[in-house]
């Protein structure tokens, strides 16, 4: 399942941040850490968003911060259309059984089967035992894990682990899902199961799900939208159809990797390497008039990819040029609107 076969999200915003700071005081001679510096993002209902930057970008902060874990120094953050900021702890306690939260580790209780770990922060909210036991029924079905009630942590395979997690998650009902590297403990295959239950999840329950991940492949296969955190800054962010086509920007750079390539497999004693970057839609270059391009100009090929995200076909390959034609061949591949750079292996 893709983002592309998205239902219509419901109007208005499950998410609202206004240029949040968030400044930690160190220990260490009262120095400050800003790691979150003027942070805007909006999140509609039903949209699933990503967050994709670096170790220390300030992701968890961001997520901290949306929990209502973590004051923010400065700024204004609404989840649900009620601000976490400010509240009193029981206000905040209330606002906070609308935000479900998955973890990379689905941090299970082991004494416990599958149904009581889903069960546990229903009993903590001291639900009548009937309510409980239709809403863990309805849950394990949903997650697909009706025949695994019984069964202990131990007994469950990875995925299935997530699963419970999620069950345990949603066990509230919350409008909003946030997820922090849900996948990245998981195998390839599992990932994507785990990526098709998030998406039919939104569909089922109208969920408004926040993924934060470093892995492109994520965002790729689920996201409608998505935001880019760097040093504390959102530096770009937007429809997922539409940062990929901004091919000189840092997100498409990512979404699209330039191929891996060894030195000792080019003469690069002769040839300069070029990383071509296009995309296919209408009134744009296709991959085979760059090809033609390519050759006409005495390039060779070494290798490429394409990419379909939306309605826009992205493409990046790896072209050999001869040394002293180098500088001709950019300036004629981005008269055609490819954009053309010379990079070193
Ligand atoms: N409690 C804290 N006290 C002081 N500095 C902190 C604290 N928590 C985080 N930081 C700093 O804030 C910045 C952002 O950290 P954060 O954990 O939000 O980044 P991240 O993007 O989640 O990184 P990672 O992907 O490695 O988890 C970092 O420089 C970090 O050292």
């Amino acid at each position: 399942m893709t983002n592309q076969q998205s239902q219509e999200p419901a109007k208005g915003a499950a998410i609202e941040l206004r240029n949040v700071t968030k400044v930690y005081k160190t220990q260490n001679k009262g120095t400050e850490v800003h790691a979150l510096r003027g942070v805007d993002l909006t999140v509609d209902r039903g949209e699933i968003h990503g967050i994709v930057g670096q170790s220390g970008a300030g992701k968890s902060t961001l997520i901290r911060c949306l929990t209502g874990l973590e004051e923010p120094t400065d700024g204004e953050i609404e989840v649900n259309g009620k601000s976490m900021i400010g509240q009193g702890q029981k206000d905040l306690r209330r606002s906070r059984t609308g935000i479900g939260m998955v973890f990379q580790h689905a941090n299970l209780l082991d004494s416990r089967t599958v149904a009581a770990n889903v069960a546990y922060p229903l009993k903590l909210a001291k639900l009548p035992k009937a309510e409980i036991k239709r809403r863990v029924e309805d849950l394990l079905e949903t997650v697909g894990l009706s025949d695994r009630a019984t069964s202990y942590p131990s007994e469950l395979s990875g995925g299935q682990k997530q699963r419970v997690g999620i069950a345990r998650a949603l066990a509230d009902y919350p409008p909003v899902l946030l997820c922090d590297e849900p996948t990245s403990a998981l195998d390839g295959e599992t990932t994507r199961q785990i990526l098709d239950l998030l998406c039919e999840l939104r569909s089922k329950l109208k969920v408004t799900i926040v993924i934060i991940t470093h892995e492109m492949s994520v965002v790729r296969e689920i996201c409608d939208s998505v935001s880019l955190l760097d040093a504390g800054r959102i530096i770009q962010s937007g429809p997922l159809e539409q940062v990929a086509a901004d091919v000189r920007g840092q997100l498409a750079n990512e979404l699209v990797p330039f191929p891996s390539l060894e030195a000792k497999d080019l003469n690069l004693e002769r040839d300069s390497l070029l990383d071509l970057r296009f995309t296919s839609t209408p009134g744009n270059p296709t991959g085979s008039k760059v090809l033609g391009l390519a050759s006409q100009l005495g390039g060779d090929v070494a290798a490429g990819r394409f990419e379909t995200i939306g309605t826009t076909q992205l493409g990046r390959l790896a072209v050999t040029v001869e040394r002293a034609k180098v500088k001709d061949a950019i300036t004629a591949f981005e008269q055609e609107g490819i954009v053309a750079q010379e990079v070193y292996l």
